[in-house]
C-alpha cells in the first residue's frame, strides 16, 4: 500500500508570530487522518516549528537545501542543519527554485544525493510549462526531469522518495490540472518508473499532485488511482482549508 500525503509547501509565507498561530490552529482543527500531514515552514521557522510540534503526527519539512555539507555558501543551508533542527524531510527541484535561482537538473541530482546520504526523506518536484503541456511536450518534460535527476539511483534508494507532479501552469494560478489529465501524467510517471526500475517498485511510490489544490477540488483530484495526495501551496495557510483538504484523502 501506497503512502497517502497531504503535505502544506509556506513557501516565503509567515514569520514567527504567524507561523506559530497557523500551527496552533491547525492543531485544533486538523482532523483524524491515517495520511501523513506535513507542513514546510521557512527556514526560520522550522525550529520553533519542529518543538510545538513534537508530540504532534504533524511532520516538519524544509522546502530546499544546499547540496554541499558545509562550507562557503553564503546563505545556504545544509541537510545536517536541518536535520539538527529535526527536519527529516526536504522539497527539492520544486518550480520556483528551478525558475528563479537557477537550480537544474545537475544541481538537483547532486541535492538528491546530499539528502539521501544524510538519511533524509525527499519530496520531489516535477511539472511541465504552459508551452509544453500546450505542445504535447509535457511526458518528454517530466520523464526528462525524473531521467536526469533521480535515474542514477538503485532502486533500494527510492524508499525515501516521493514524488509530486506540478504542472508550473497550475502553481498560484488558480487553474488545475483536470483530474483526468493528474492522473494521465501520474500513470504515465509511474510506468517510467516500472521501465526503468520494475513493476513493485513503481507501484510502492507515493505520487502526490500539486497545483492549486483547494478544499472544492481536493476529493476528486485525490480520488484518482494514481494520484496519492497533495502539495499544497496558497490553501495550506488558511488552517481550515488545508483542513478540509486533508479530510478529501
Ligand atoms: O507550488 C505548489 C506547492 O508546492 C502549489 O501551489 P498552489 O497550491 O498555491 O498552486
Amino acid at each position: 500500500m501506497r503512502k497517502k500525503i497531504v503535505a502544506g509547501n509556506w513557501k516565503m509565507n509567515n514569520d514567527l508570530a504567524e507561523t506559530q498561530s497557523l500551527i496552533s490552529d491547525l492543531q485544533n482543527e486538523l482532523p483524524e487522518t491515517e495520511a501523513e500531514v506535513m507542513i514546510a515552514p521557512a527556514y526560520t521557522n522550522l525550529y520553533p516549528a519542529f518543538e510545538a510540534l513534537k508530540a504532534s503526527k504533524i511532520e516538519v519539512i524544509a522546502q530546499n537545501m544546499h547540496f554541499a555539507e558545509s562550507g562557503a555558501y553564503t546563505g545556504e543551508i545544509s541537510a545536517s542543519m536541518l536535520k539538527s533542527v529535526g527536519v527529516e524531510t526536504v522539497i527539492l527541484g520544486h518550480s520556483e527554485r528551478r525558475a528563479y535561482f537557477g537550480e537544474n537538473d545537475e544541481i538537483l541530482a547532486k541535492k538528491v544525493d546530499a539528502a539521501l546520504a544524510n538519511g533524509m526523506r525527499i519530496i520531489f518536484c516535477i511539472g511541465e510549462e504552459l508551452a509544453d503541456r500546450k505542445s504535447d511536450n509535457h511526458f518528454k518534460v517530466v520523464e526528462e526531469q525524473l531521467k536526469n535527476a533521480l535515474f542514477h539511483l538503485g532502486a533500494a534508494a527510492w524508499k525515501n522518495i516521493v514524488l509530486a507532479y506540478e504542472p508550473v501552469w497550475a502553481i498560484g494560478t488558480g487553474e488545475t490540472a483536470s483530474p483526468e489529465q493528474a492522473q494521465e501524467i501520474h500513470k504515465f510517471i509511474r510506468e517510467t518508473l516500472s521501465s526503468q526500475y520494475d513493476v513493485e517498485m513503481a507501484d510502492s511510490i507515493s505520487v502526490l499532485y500539486g497545483g492549486s489544490v483547494k478544499p472544492n477540488n481536493a476529493q476528486e483530484i485525490f480520488s484518482q488511482p494514481d494520484v496519492d495526495g497533495g502539495l499544497i501551496g496558497g490553501a495550506s495557510l488558511k488552517a481550515a482549508d488545508f483542513s478540509a483538504i486533508v479530510k478529501a484523502i
